[in-house]
This record gives structure tokens, C-alpha cells and sequence, in this order.
């Protein structure tokens, strides 16, 4: 069984915020649309709530954040929600990869996202807040050596790395890693802030090049994100495209749906009116059929942001 939202979007993935705290201070973060972080949740709850999830087809889960490695029980919770779930994967900035790569694949994590925007150390501190370049590179490399596929989030911004593109795209072949080139994304009310303004650069361009050089593109089913692969030095680099600002097609293939590190389901990334708690049943005792009528109602209030 699979839940399917009013405009016909099938739900088939969750991306769990675990916390909203961070060690890195990166500028343009959207913390997942996160604004709240009166609490967290605990590990068997969010066991729990994956289990009802996998019950209504659910079967991808996405740890996020913040940074979710900075939790004390990331093992624990990977062990726990590994269970239910058929992709398991995580999304981090890379600087603890090295010391818990190791347990967390352990635990049944299938695979990582490690967030790199640059290979300058002194840019990587002007993003970040913090000079961590080498530890992150070193997180990589044991990435690569512990989970397929590993993927590097590049996001792309105007006079600050996008001189880096191929850079990265060969960085990426040589540590055989998918690179995912990310448009920054901001709700509509803050298309008018300094660092969109200043920085946003829009990756069509960039596609419409990808057209003339590769070997093959493939279309993912979710976002109908784009993968080019392009020849280089080190053989086929993989590189995904993720353009999402005014992107209706984007939306119109959205199947996820979030859950805050604060326990409330949450519809849209870029949405700020749509939560719903799901934490405060929990912690009242609610039966498995009442979790599952708050997920179906959430699914309920799930609309494209850009439409
Ligand atoms: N607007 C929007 N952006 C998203 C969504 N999901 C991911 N993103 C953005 O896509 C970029 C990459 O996110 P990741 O956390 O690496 O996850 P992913 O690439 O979507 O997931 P996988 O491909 O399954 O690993 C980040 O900039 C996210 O903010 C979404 O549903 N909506
Ligand atoms: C919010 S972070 C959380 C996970 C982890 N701390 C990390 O940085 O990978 C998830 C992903 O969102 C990306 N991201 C954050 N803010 C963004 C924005 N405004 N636009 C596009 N991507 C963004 C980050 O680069 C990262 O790859
Ligand atoms: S490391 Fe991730 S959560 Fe932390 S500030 Fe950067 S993008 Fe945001
Ligand atoms: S509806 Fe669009 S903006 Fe909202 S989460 Fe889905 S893809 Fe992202």
C-alpha cells in the first residue's frame, strides 16, 4: 500500500530532521524549514513513527538536521528505524564521518550524503563559520571505502564557488562519488534577502551544456531530477542536478514527507503553516490506528509548493 496525496503524489519516502543544533554555521541554511527546537524526540519514538510509516508503504527514510551525527544516540537510533526501512540513508556535513563512519554502517546505514561546497579552505570557513575542510575531506575518504553510493551536495552560488563546478565534477570521478549540483532554495517571502539576491545562480544554463557533452542522462521519478554522466580524466562522473526554486515539475513529482526534530509532521519544505504534531500522542499514549490517521492527515494537507 502506498498513500497517495490529493494531486495524485504518491508518499513513498520520510526525511527525519533528528535535531536543529548544528557544529557548522553555514549561511544560506534552510535547517529543512525547521524554525522550532523546544525538544527532540527520543529514540523509540522515532522508532515508532518509522514503523507506523513503513506500515503505510513508506519504505526510504532520510536523516537530516541540523547535523544528525552530532546526536549522542545516532547509532542507536540508525539500529533502531533500520528495520523498517528498504533506503536508508543519511544526509551530514562530513565532519564526524571519520570517527563513527565505521558504526553507523554497522547499524544499517545503506548510504550518505556528505555536503561539500568547495575545495578552498579559506571559502569552506567563509560558508561554514569553521575550519574543517581537511577533517570533511577525511570524512570522504572513509565514506567512499564504506558505503555506494556516497554522494557530495555542492550548492552552487554566484562569485563564491561556482568558478569550482568542474573542480568538483572531477573530484567527485576520482573518489567515484555522485555529485549533486543544488540551486540555493528559500521560501517566497525571502527571495527578497541579501544572500538570494547576491548569491542564487541558476543551474539551467549549466544543464543545457550537460546536453552537449554527455554520454547519457537519466531522469530520477522523484523531483524528475536529472543525472548527466560526463566524461572525464577519471572516467564517468555522475552528477545530478537539484533546481528547485519556481520549479513546478520539481513539486509536481514531490514524495517525500518530514517529520521535525521536534516530532511534527511536515508537508513541504519551503511551507511554514503545515505541521502537524505527532510527538504529543505519542508521549499520551495514542494506539498505532490514531498514528496513523495523524499521518493520512497530514499527507491530506500535502500541496506543490510551486504550482
Ligand atoms: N525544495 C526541495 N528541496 C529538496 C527536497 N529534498 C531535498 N531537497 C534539497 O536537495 C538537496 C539535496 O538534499 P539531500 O539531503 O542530499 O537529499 P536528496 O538528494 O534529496 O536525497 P537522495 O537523493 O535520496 O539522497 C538539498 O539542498 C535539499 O535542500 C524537497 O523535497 N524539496
Ligand atoms: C540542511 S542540511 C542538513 C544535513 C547536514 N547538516 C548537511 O549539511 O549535510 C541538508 C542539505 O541541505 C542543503 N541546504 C541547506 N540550506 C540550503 C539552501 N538554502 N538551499 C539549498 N540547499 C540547502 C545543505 O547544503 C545540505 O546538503
Ligand atoms: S552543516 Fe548542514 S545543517 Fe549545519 S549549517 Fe550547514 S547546511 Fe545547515
Ligand atoms: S512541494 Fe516542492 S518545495 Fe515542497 S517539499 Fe516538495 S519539492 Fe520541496
Amino acid at each position: 500500500m502506498v498513500l497517495v496525496d490529493r494531486f495524485g503524489r504518491p508518499v513513498t519516502n520520510l526525511r527525519i530532521s533528528l535535531t536543529n543544533e548544528c557544529n557548522l554555521n553555514c549561511f544560506y541554511c534552510h535547517r529543512e524549514g525547521q524554525t522550532l527546537s523546544f525538544q527532540e524526540m527520543k529514540p523509540e519514538e522515532i522508532e515508532r513513527i518509522v514503523r507506523i510509516a513503513s506500515q503505510l508503504g513508506i519504505k526510504k527514510v532520510k536523516l537530516t538536521g541540523g547535523e544528525p551525527t552530532i546526536r549522542k544516540d545516532i547509532v542507536e537510533i540508525v539500529r533502531r528505524i533500520r528495520p523498517y526501512v528498504e533506503d536508508l540513508s543519511m544526509t551530514t556535513n562530513g565532519t564526524t564521518m571519520k570517527l563513527l563512519g565505521g558504526s553507523l554502517k554497522e547499524a544499517g546505514l545503506d548510504r550518505v550524503n556528505i555536503s561539500l561546497d568547495t575545495l578552498d579552505r579559506k571559502k569552506y570557513k567563509s560558508i561554514t563559520g569553521f575550519d574543517v575542510l581537511p577533517q570533511v575531506l577525511e570524512g570522504i575518504e572513509k565514506a567512499v571505502k564504506l558505503f555506494y553510493p556516497v554522494k557530495l551536495n555542492m550548492v552552487v552560488m554566484k562569485g563564491l564557488n561556482d568558478g569550482e563546478i568542474w573542480d568538483m565534477i572531477n573530484y567527485a570521478a576520482q573518489k567515484n562519488a555522485i555529485l549533486q549540483l543544488i540551486e540555493i532554495e528559500v521560501p517566497r517571502e525571502m527571495e527578497d534577502s541579501w544572500f538570494f539576491k547576491k548569491y542564487f545562480y541558476s543551474l539551467k544554463p549549466l544543464e543545457e551544456k550537460f546536453e552537449e557533452i554527455v554520454v547519457d542522462v537519466k531522469e530520477r521519478r522523484m523531483h524528475r531530477r536529472k543525472k548527466y554522466f560526463i566524461p572525464t580524466d577519471y572516467g564517468i562522473a555522475e552528477v545530478e542536478v537539484v533546481r528547485s526554486m519556481h520549479n513546478t515539475i520539481f513539486c509536481a513529482n514531490c514524495t517525500r514527507i518530514r517529520l521535525t526534530s521536534t516530532g511534527h509532521l511536515k508537508t513541504c519544505l519551503l511551507r511554514r503553516d503545515d505541521l502537524v504534531d505527532i510527538l504529543t500522542p505519542i508521549r499520551n499514549n495514542a494506539s498505532d490506528e490514531e498514528l496513523i490517521e495523524i499521518f493520512k492527515k497530514a499527507i491530506l494537507m500535502r500541496e506543490p509548493y510551486w504550482k
